[in-house]
C-alpha cells in the first residue's frame, strides 16, 4: 500500500483531487466510486472549484457511491443521494443520470442490490474507488465480520456506525437500522483504490488496517491485497 502523510485535511483534499484529475484524464469514459461521509467533504468542494475554473469537465464520468441508507428517498436530507447531489453532483457538469445511487426506497432492498451490481458489472470496471474509514474498520457500510467476497447487499449496521453517524440526524433513533453497499468483492475489483482517513481517533485503527491481519473483523484489512491501493492521511501510520 502506497501511504501519502499529509499534514491536514486541505492538504489531503488537494492530493486527493489530483487522483480524481487524473484518472478523468487518462479515460476516455472514466468511471469513479465515490464516497460520503465527512472527510471527502472538502476534496468535493475543491473538485467544484476546478470544474468552474475548466481544469476538468466530468461530462464523460460515470459514478457509483459505495451505499446508500435503507428507507430513505433521494429527497431525504440524511440520504447519501441527497449528500451528493449537495456536496457535488448539482454543482459540476456532470449528467445527473450518469451518477449512480442504490435507491434506499425500492419495494424489494434486496432485488435493488442485485441489479446496482449489475449496472456497475455492465459499466466495466470502477477506475479510481475513493473510500473512507469507519471507526470499527468498515468500508462502505461493510461492517466487521462480513465476508470479503460478498457483492452489493443489504446490511444491519452496527451500533458502533449509528453512534457514529447519529451526528447527522437529530436523534439516534432516527438513524436507519439497514443499509445497502457495495460489497468488499465488488470494491476490491476496482482498477484504483484510494482510502482517506483523517483525525487522531482513526488512528488505532488505521494502524490494524495496515499492518494488522487481514481478517474480516476489519473489513479495511483485506486493502493490503489490493494490487493498487493508495492511503492518504494525516496520521502517522
Ligand atoms: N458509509 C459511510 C462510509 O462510507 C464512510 O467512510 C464513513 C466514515 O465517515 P466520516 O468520513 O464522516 O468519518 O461513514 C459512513 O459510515
Amino acid at each position: 500500500m502506497n501511504i501519502i502523510k499529509v499534514n491536514n485535511n486541505i492538504e489531503l483534499s488537494e492530493k486527493a483531487a489530483q487522483f480524481v484529475l487524473n484518472t478523468i484524464s487518462s479515460k476516455e469514459r472514466p468511471i469513479l466510486g465515490l464516497a460520503t461521509g465527512s472527510t471527502p467533504e472538502k476534496l468535493y468542494e475543491l473538485l467544484i472549484d476546478k470544474n468552474r475554473a475548466g481544469e476538468v469537465s466530468f461530462s464523460k464520468v460515470t459514478t457509483f457511491n459505495l451505499d446508500e441508507y435503507a428507507g430513505l428517498s433521494g429527497e431525504d436530507p440524511q440520504s447519501y443521494r441527497y449528500f451528493m447531489n449537495k456536496h457535488l453532483f448539482d454543482h459540476i457538469d456532470i449528467k445527473k443520470e450518469k451518477t449512480f445511487i442504490p435507491n434506499g426506497l425500492a419495494l424489494d432492498i434486496e432485488e435493488e442490490c442485485k441489479s446496482y451490481e449489475q449496472l456497475i458489472e455492465q459499466s466495466g470496471s470502477i477506475d479510481l474507488q475513493l473510500l473512507g474509514l469507519g471507526l470499527n474498520g468498515h468500508i462502505g457500510f461493510n461492517e466487521p465480520g462480513t465476508p470479503f467476497d460478498k457483492r452489493t447487499h443489504v446490511v444491519a449496521l452496527d451500533a458502533v456506525t449509528r453512534e457514529a453517524n447519529a451526528r447527522f440526524f437529530s436523534h439516534l433513533d432516527e438513524v436507519p437500522t439497514q443499509a445497502l453497499t457495495m460489497g468488499i468483492g465488488t470494491i476490491m475489483e476496482a482498477k484504483q483504490i484510494l482510502l482517506l482517513v483523517i483525525g487522531e481517533k482513526k488512528a488505532d485503527i488505521l494502524k490494524q488496517v495496515v499492518h494488522g491481519d487481514v481478517s474480516e473483523n476489519v473489513p479495511a484489512s483485506i486493502l493490503q491485497r489490493h494490487p493498487n491501493v493508495t492511503i492518504i492521511t494525516d496520521i502517522d501510520v
